[in-house]
């Protein structure tokens, strides 16, 4: 998909929000957009998921199946949360099971017969991605996916952006707190004032994966968003947030395993 010299302004006489704004995204490629509040990258990805249309210029090449999830689901709408998966899946002649499928996955099954209008701001965010991926896109756009979201499905996110470049498909990804910014052959594109400047990929061979190793630690459930952003903010990598009864719990005590050996 490309853009091709593409300007936006929101009204006739606005500022211009996107300044001739040319990007190429290839099959299974990730691009990260980033940038300060009200830079554009909104703008942008509404522009590369077809919601807004170019003043000048165009966006070609765009895939047939686009996911898009906004920065805010509109769950202003008259439908129970499973009642909307199951009508979006048959509108995109996906089975019922995607809606099941991705229910299950994002932990909503205690809000399926919840009126989106009475959902938390989180909960509905996850309606909002369950719709993008009922059926596989070949254009996945996420603007800020991490917003309302608890520790764990917010880790769930990465996983779906490689799952979705896995099968082919092109992830645009807008970020203002870096969450993302690590994933590794992420492309990263930055949105100053409205205007584009793409930078270079990260390659995956920079990480020093093999000098790393993991250290589990329980927390109580209310601190788990805290500690996953304190833990990122001191440059560590956070690879999951799982349920502690899902934690296999050896019978031994690691130490006591070693004075065995020591014996
Ligand atoms: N619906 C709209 N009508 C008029 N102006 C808008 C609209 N949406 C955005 N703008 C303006 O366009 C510019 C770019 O906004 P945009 O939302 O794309 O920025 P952003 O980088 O996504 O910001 P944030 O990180 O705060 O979401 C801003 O000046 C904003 O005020």
């Amino acid at each position: 998909m490309r853009f091709d010299g593409v300007w936006f302004r929101y009204a006739r006489r606005a500022p211009w929000a996107l300044r001739e704004a040319a990007a190429t995204v290839a099959p299974g490629q990730t691009v990260v957009v980033l940038g300060p509040n009200g830079a554009g990258k909104s703008t942008l990805l509404q522009l590369a998921a077809g919601v807004l249309r170019p003043v000048r210029g165009a966006v070609r090449d765009r895939p047939r199946t686009v996911g898009w999830v906004p920065e805010r689901f509109p769950a202003d709408q008259p439908f129970t949360a499973l009642g909307y998966l199951r009508a979006m899946a048959r509108l995109r002649d996906a089975p019922p099971s995607a809606a099941d499928d991705w229910i299950d996955r994002l932990g909503l099954a205690e809000h399926t017969g919840t009126p989106l209008a009475a959902l938390s701001k989180g909960t509905a965010q996850k309606v909002g991605l369950a719709q993008a991926l009922l059926t596989p896109p070949g254009l996945l756009v996420l603007d800020e996916p991490w917003e309302g979201l608890d520790a764990r499905a917010r880790t769930l996110v990465p996983q779906i952006v490689a799952e979705v470049t896995g099968a082919g498909g092109a992830v645009l990804v807008s970020d203002h707190r870096g969450e993302i910014a690590g994933l590794p052959d992420a492309t990263h594109w930055s949105v100053t004032a409205g205007t584009l400047q793409v930078e270079a990929a990260v390659p995956a061979a920079s990480r020093p994966e093999t000098d790393e190793v993991v250290v589990e630690i329980a927390v109580p459930r209310t601190a788990a968003d805290d500690a996953v952003v304190r833990l990122r903010e001191s440059g560590h990598r956070v690879l999951g947030v799982r349920e502690i009864k899902d934690f296999e719990v050896r019978d031994e005590h690691p130490f006591a395993a070693r004075e065995e050996d020591r014996r």
